[in-house]
Order: structure tokens, then C-alpha cells, then sequence
């Protein structure tokens, strides 16, 4: 097990990542979290029944612990789920001085954080994530739940005390899943680290043989990646827009076939490239596109998501991102593989790109 550590200006808290880091839990309440009144842990429905017992054993036992399960996956992000935990908290008599625990995926992780962020103007939480995807989602503190109009619109800014990414838990996850996660993996060695691109590229051609190993290097690798960002910009002022690379088209994609029918991961890989293909046209990226390509759909990643939508409303969902400003709508760009940069588009653009996507990148 690894202790890495993002550093803030605010505040700063560890990250525990490997096999058997649940056991970091009970030194956080003996330490940092001491004073602790209340835990709720709020669990995904399908990973509490996969793993319920191994937090619970892992949990300090003179603590009071209430559960409560949410629908798996996307499911969990709605205004009426965010009710729900609010409403269990209240009745259950948690306080300022409770810890809320989220425990499974991006999905749970991101509600659970803006339960957390919401309930008496904000508690602590602690996330416990269980995908790979999440060495993303549980890092830096972006909370948020769905609305139909556009993705993670209702949330807030709120650190977690703390990342306890017990590995073991990834044993169960399905191929897709893994796919999903090595989506953002794929996306933090391209916006920051070439020689990483390249390992990726060179040990990873199925996920049926990935080593855990490699596997848990990558995870650290993403998670430096992600924690050096957000240190230098908690609120998305500047730089942490970066980490947004792939994600205009690919929350477009999600929102408009309804979340949850696709995975994050598949969106942000067609994003990706949707992204790589205007970098060449507009940032002066010299890159091999095709080659990026082949070696995607070898891994899995469907590029034919906007097949029979009309660019009109993923057009007007990518002018919802919030990196618009006005009506202007900015996308992350490559100048080079490592170097994002920020820059305007035009409609046009946009819409032979989408082209693009449909006629080459799919076939
Ligand atoms: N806050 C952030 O910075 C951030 C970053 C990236 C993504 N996200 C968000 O994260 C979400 C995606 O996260 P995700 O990919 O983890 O998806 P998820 O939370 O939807 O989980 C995916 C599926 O895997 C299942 N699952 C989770 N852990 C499992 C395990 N150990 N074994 C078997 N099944 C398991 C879940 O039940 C679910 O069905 C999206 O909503 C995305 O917007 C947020
Ligand atoms: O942490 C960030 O900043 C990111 O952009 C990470 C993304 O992978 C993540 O999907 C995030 O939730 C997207 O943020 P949003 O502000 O576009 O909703
Ligand atoms: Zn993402």
C-alpha cells in the first residue's frame, strides 16, 4: 500500500491506495477524525452486497455506523436520491461532528461527497472508492449529482478528509468497468505525461491480461496527475480545466443517450478523440490519430456513440458545458501530447469534427 498526499491550499489529505488499505480507517479516527460522532456509510446497492462485510470489519467498532444503500451506478445522482440520503442523515441524528463514508463508485462517490458538502452547510466524508475510474472521481473534491439538462450541473467543491482505495475491491469488477476506468487513465498520461502514453500503449493491448502490478502503478500515476492539478486550481479556475479533456463531447454523448446507457469512461474515450481530431486541426498536435484509434477499439471502446443523434442537440448540450462562457464554448485541446491549452470553438468546427466521428473514427 502507497500513502500519496494532495496538497491544497486549504487543506491537505491522504490518499491510501493498494491492497489492505481499509485498515488506514481506523487510525483516521483515532487520529485525524477523532471526535467523531456518527458514521453513515452511503453504499452502492451492488457493492454493499459484494462487500459490506469487509468494510464493516475494517470500521472502529466503538463508533455508531448507519448504512444506507443507493441505486448502483448513474442511478445514484438524482435530485431524489441526494433527497433521500439528506433525509436518512436527518432522521438518523447525524451532526456536524458525524463522517459520511462513501463506499463504491464514481457515482456513489460524487453523491455521497455532495451529501456531505450539503448536510448542515457540510461535514466530512471520506471516500472508499471501488472501481478504477475512481482514482479519478474520489480525488479533488468535485461533487455533484445529474440534472437532465447536462451532467454533474448541481454540486459543489468539497474535499474529502480522506482516499481509502482498498485495491482488493477491484477483483470483482467487470471488463466494461475496467474499460471505463482506463478511460481516464488514458486521459491523464495524454494532458500530462508522454513517456506514460507510451508505457500505456506498450503494456496495455487487452484488459483480460492486465497485471495488478501495472494496474496499481497506473492508478498512482493518475492520481499524482490528478492531485498536482487540482493542488494548483481546487476551483477550476485555470489549469484543473485540463483534467476536463475528452468530457465537452463525452457529457454530451452521456446526457443525450440517458445516464447510465453508456459508461463515463466510453464517453470520455470517444471525447478523446473527438478532442485529439480538432487538437490536429487547431492546436498544431502532431500526432498519430490512427494508430490512437486502432489501439482503442482493440481495448473495446465503442467510437460510434453519436451514431443516429443529431450534432443540433449535442451541439446544444456541449454549449450547457461549464467551461462555456457566455456563448462562447471552449474545449481542451493537445498542443502536444503533455501540453493542454484551452481554446475557443466554432460551430463548424465542432460540427466536422462530430462528422469526423461519425464517418472515420467509427469505421
Ligand atoms: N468527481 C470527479 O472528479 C469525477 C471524476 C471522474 C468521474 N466522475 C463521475 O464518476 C462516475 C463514474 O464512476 P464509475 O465509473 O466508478 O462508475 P459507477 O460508480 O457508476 O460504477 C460503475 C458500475 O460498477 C459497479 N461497481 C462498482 N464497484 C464495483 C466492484 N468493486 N465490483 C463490481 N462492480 C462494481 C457499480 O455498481 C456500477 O454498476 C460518473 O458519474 C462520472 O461523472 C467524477
Ligand atoms: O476533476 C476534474 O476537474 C475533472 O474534470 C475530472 C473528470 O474526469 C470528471 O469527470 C469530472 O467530474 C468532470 O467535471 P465537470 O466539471 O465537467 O462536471
Ligand atoms: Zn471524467
Amino acid at each position: 500500500m502507497r500513502e500519496l498526499t494532495i496538497e491544497t491550499p486549504d487543506q491537505s489529505y491522504p490518499v491510501y491506495v493498494g491492497e489492505g488499505a481499509l485498515s488506514k480507517l481506523t487510525e483516521l479516527f483515532a487520529g485525524p477524525l477523532k471526535g467523531t460522532t456518527k458514521l453513515l456509510v452511503i453504499a452502492d446497492e451492488l457493492v454493499a452486497s459484494l462487500h459490506s462485510e469487509a468494510l464493516q470489519q475494517a470500521l472502529p467498532p466503538q463508533l455508531s455506523c448507519e448504512w444506507l444503500t443507493v441505486p448502483n451506478g448513474e442511478a445514484a445522482k438524482t435530485f431524489s436520491s441526494f433527497e433521500n440520503c439528506l433525509t436518512f442523515a436527518l432522521e438518523k441524528g447525524l451532526d456536524r461532528k458525524s463522517c459520511i463514508l462513501a463506499f463504491g463508485g464514481g457515482a456513489t462517490g460524487d453523491l455521497a461527497g455532495y451529501v456531505a458538502a450539503s448536510y448542515m452547510r457540510g461535514i466530512s466524508f471520506i471516500q472508499i472508492p471501488t472501481t478504477i475510474l475512481a482514482h479519478d472521481s474520489a480525488v479533488g473534491g468535485k461533487t455533484a449529482i445529474n440534472h437532465p439538462l447536462g451532467k454533474n450541473m448541481i454540486g459543489h467543491f468539497h474535499q474529502p478528509a480522506a482516499v481509502v482505495f482498498d485495491t482488493r475491491f477491484l477483483q470483482t469488477l467487470p471488463e466494461q468497468q475496467v474499460r471505463s476506468g482506463f478511460a481516464e487513465v488514458i486521459k491523464h498520461a495524454l494532458i500530462a505525461d508522454p513517456a506514460f502514453l507510451a508505457e500505456l500503449k506498450a503494456n496495455v493491448k487487452s484488459f483480460k491480461d492486465l497485471s495488478a502490478d501495472f494496474l496499481a502503478y497506473c492508478l498512482e500515476k493518475g492520481i499524482q496527475i490528478k492531485g498536482e492539478i487540482v493542488g494548483k486550481d481546487v476551483k477550476e479556475q485555470g489549469v484543473r480545466a485540463y483534467l476536463n479533456f475528452g468530457h465537452t463531447y463525452g457529457h454530451a454523448l452521456e446526457a443525450k443517450l440517458g445516464y447510465g446507457r453508456i459508461t463515463h469512461g466510453e464517453a470520455v474515450a470517444a471525447g478523446m478523440v473527438f478532442a485529439l481530431h480538432v487538437s490536429e486541426r487547431k492546436a498544431g498536435l502532431s500526432f498519430d490519430l490512427k494508430e490512437f484509434i486502432v489501439w482503442l477499439k482493440g481495448l473495446g471502446y465503442p467510437l460510434d456513440l453519436n451514431n443516429g443523434l443529431p450534432f443540433e442537440e449535442l451541439y446544444t448540450l456541449m454549449a450547457r458545458d461549464k467551461k462555456t462562457i457566455g456563448e462562447t464554448i471552449r474545449f481542451v485541446l493537445l498542443q502536444e501530447v503533455g501540453r493542454p491549452v484551452m481554446k475557443e470553438m466554432s460551430r463548424q468546427e465542432l460540427e466536422e469534427a462530430d462528422r469526423f466521428m461519425r464517418e472515420e473514427a467509427a469505421v
